[in-house]
């Protein structure tokens, strides 16, 4: 039969020849990305630590204090004493840097095509109105650009974390510890392979996460932060064909230690990046446990053992009024995964280099922001999910009552002991527990029936006669707890 659909329209889209308000020369600019968009609440605070203002500011900060070591160290003959007042107006240079000296920055990097130099120039321009204009070879003094840019990295990204992801990681923890807490007694049929396994409580599978997410939080909190200024191969050459006579990698250590880092001894051209690496791999590994708990979260919301609190005036469908969608989880999820997707990539390449150096670290670094500001995004969405939950204990306790024959294993336990203290008739008790339930519902009479048939010690046909699923879930409400107070 001849195909009776007929060819598509083959006239011109809508759109092609109609004028459109150009979004990419708006002003204000547009964000592209959805950080600096329609999620920038949330990330805010990382502008001031991974922007690259911040960065620049970082480098002004770090060129300014060598500035004053050298003097105040008198690493070279003729350096002055810096006055108070002097030293007050360098740091002014760092405090003042806001809108118009980031475009001004940019003017002078739009000629150097070299952003480290823009900023020596920078800093250059202001030491004339400082009475420092003699000093002006002082600034970048042995410097190349990396030891600049690896410790305002430095300072940059531990401040970052320090100031913005781990409060939000810890904000994220306590909602996760109330909750663990809160439903530390609520007996919950746990499910392995997705089927009807040993009960818990819900409190104790929510603090399982809380232990593993606050092992990986500590391993950040104590990532050493690491920074070289040892010159352009890591030799110190140029300090001494300068200064001779002057110990430089002592000198380099109390300057790298008074930025508040920990000194990084030997180095080619770049500080090695390890250090970024280790932190990348750890907040990664926060990042998908957290994104397990969200997995799980979503799953029990979807099973009814979470219902969600809607919020006044939001709307869950565009279609089907009903809904309440788990969206704070759903975008946690993805978010973490574009978290990951950068930091890994970060961890891979940023510790290799081609011999004494290449660039591609420069450019990777650029993206260290974006890689912590998804997860910092998740952990505020995780945050708000978890407030917008509320335990139904109704519905787990009707899941538990419907299956019964997870005391198989506890009646087949209690025979294995009966049989080691001497009852009789307590043969082969896994295979008649198996013979009873595999694959089966068995109620609560035909379990209870079974027990009272099988000839046990009074004490344990006692415990096993008011054993309920509900009451199976051994410690787990005190584990709960216990983790829940550390
Ligand atoms: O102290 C030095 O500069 C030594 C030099 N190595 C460099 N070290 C650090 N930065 C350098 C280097 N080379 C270039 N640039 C400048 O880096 C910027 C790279 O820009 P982007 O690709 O956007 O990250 C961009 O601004 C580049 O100009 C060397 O020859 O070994």
């Amino acid at each position: 039969m001849a195909n009776s659909v007929s060819s598509p329209s083959v006239s011109t889209p809508l759109s092609a020849d109609q004028e459109r308000i150009s979004l990419a020369d708006a002003e204000p600019q547009i964000a592209l990305g959805a950080l600096d968009g329609r999620y920038r609440s949330a990330v805010a605070p990382l502008v001031e630590h991974l922007s690259e203002a911040a960065l620049n500011r970082n480098r002004i900060h770090v060129e300014v204090e060598w500035f004053i070591h050298l003097c105040t160290e008198q690493a070279l003959p003729g350096l002055p004493s810096l006055t108070e007042e002097q030293i007050a107006g360098l740091r002014g240079i760092v405090t003042g840097f806001g809108p118009e000296e980031v475009a001004e920055l940019a003017a002078i990097e739009a000629e150097t095509v070299h952003d480290v130099k823009a900023v020596e120039y920078f800093i250059a321009r202001r030491l004339e109105s400082l009475g420092l204009a003699e000093l002006t070879p002082l600034v970048h003094f042995a410097c190349t650009s990396e030891d600049i840019n690896n410790l305002s990295y430095a300072v940059g990204i531990r401040d970052a974390v320090e100031q913005v992801w781990l409060p939000a990681a810890r904000s994220a923890l306590d909602g996760l510890r109330a909750l663990a807490s809160e439903a530390a007694e609520v007996p919950m049929l746990s499910r392995t392979h997705g089927q009807p396994a040993t009960p818990s409580t819900l409190g104790k599978e929510i603090a399982v996460f809380v232990h593993r997410l606050d092992r990986q939080l500590r391993r950040v909190e104590a990532q050493e932060h690491l920074g070289k200024i040892n010159g352009a191969t890591g030799t110190y050459a140029a300090h001494l064909a300068a200064a001779p006579d002057v110990d430089w990698p002592a000198l380099a250590q109390r300057f790298v230690e008074k930025l508040g880092l920990t000194f990084n001894p030997l180095t080619t051209q770049i500080e090695s990046h390890d250090w970024q690496a280790e932190l990348y791999a750890d907040i990664a590994r926060f990042n998908r446990i957290l994104h397990g708990l969200c997995v799980d979260v979503w799953s029990y919301i979807s099973i009814g053992f979470f219902r969600q609190i809607p919020v006044a005036g939001a709307t869950g469908s565009s279609t089907m009024p009903h809904k309440v969608n788990p969206i704070r989880f759903e975008n946690a999820e993805a978010n973490l995964e574009v978290s990951n997707a950068l930091l890994d990539s970060l961890g891979a390449t940023l510790v290799e280099s081609r011999w004494q150096r290449d660039l591609t670290d420069s450019s990777g670094q650029r993206n260290i922001g974006t890689g912590i500001g998804h997860s910092v995004l998740a952990l505020s969405n995780v945050t708000k999910g978890l407030k917008q939950l509320d335990v139904a204990d109704d519905v787990i306790a009707a899941d538990l009552d419907a299956n019964w024959e997870v005391l198989g294993e506890a009646v087949q336990t209690v025979m294995r002991a009966e049989s080691i203290a001497g009852t009789t008739g307590m043969e082969n008790p896994y295979e008649r527990l198996k013979e009873l339930t595999r694959g089966r519902r068995v109620d609560a009479e035909k379990m209870q029936e079974f027990v009272a048939g099988l000839g046990l010690s009074a004490a344990a046909e006692e415990r096993l006669k008011n054993l309920t699923p509900a009451q199976y879930t051994g410690l787990a409400a005190r584990l709960a707890e216990e983790s829940a107070r550390r």
